[in-house]
């Protein structure tokens, strides 16, 4: 596993601000402090259909944020900005497959400049390919809805996938995480755990209800009781 992640927990919690107060960044970022990451979409308006927000604003999400940044690239052309969002305080950089011409290579030049590499696939897109070179990543996201939007509903016929990643990743002899993102709450998180996944991303779940902390508490009592791990 990257050195980046060593420090964490087995069970992970990363709080989207996709669905954060926008005017007040900074102020949502501390209220999540007991998470293990801050999740940050940048989606670009061609990718997706959706446009949010670009490099100066995660350089300053770096900056003032008290958890370290997992960055969701959903952006056309991969291979040339993924590299860029190598910032301080960033420590896993995710592109997403279908918008890399060759995965492999971003990946290993996402760890030669020393932050964990991610590859995300859609939820069309097959993992056989990923499956087979696992050792070339640090962690996967499986998306459980289409990218674009927070607040959609969880796709459970997506989580095979991760029963594959999983037992790859065992067959190689190597760690990597496995993310889940998109409709991930209290009523879906345990499902996600029982198919392997150990990295939950959650937007509407933690932010827009109040204060986020007993949300993040909440996803992490259910985890507390369920089968992690694909176990
Ligand atoms: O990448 C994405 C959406 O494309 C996500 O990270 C969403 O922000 C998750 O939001 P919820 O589904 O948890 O509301
Ligand atoms: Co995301």
């Amino acid at each position: 596993m990257h050195p980046s992640l060593d420090s964490l927990e087995s069970v992970r919690i990363h709080p989207s601000i996709l669905s954060a107060d926008f005017a007040n960044l900074e102020r949502e970022l501390h209220a999540i402090a007991t998470a293990d990451a801050v999740h940050v979409d940048v989606m670009d308006g061609h990718f997706v259909p959706n446009l949010t927000l670009g490099l100066p604003i995660v350089e300053r999400i770096g900056q003032v944020s008290p958890v370290p940044l997992d960055v969701h690239l959903m952006i056309d052309d991969a291979d040339r900005w993924a590299p860029q969002y190598v910032l301080p305080g960033v420590t896993s950089v995710t592109f997403h497959a279908e918008a890399s011409r060759d995965p492999f290579a971003l990946a290993r030049t996402l760890r030669d400049a020393g932050v964990a590499a991610s590859v995300a696939i859609k939820p069309g897109t097959d993992v056989a390919p990923f499956a087979d070179r696992i050792d070339a990543f640090d962690m996967v996201l499986v998306m459980t809805v289409e990218p674009g939007f927070g607040g959609q509903s969880f796709m459970p016929e997506v989580l095979p996938k991760l029963g594959t990643l999983r037992r790859a990743a065992a067959d190689a002899g190597v760690e990597v995480l496995l993310q889940v993102d998109g409709g991930i709450s209290t009523a879906t998180i345990a499902e996600a755990a029982a198919a392997g996944a150990d990295t939950f991303v959650a937007g509407s779940a933690v932010y827009g209800h109040g204060d986020p902390a007993p949300r993040i508490q909440a996803l992490r009592d259910v985890l507390a009781t369920a089968d992690t791990l694909g176990s």
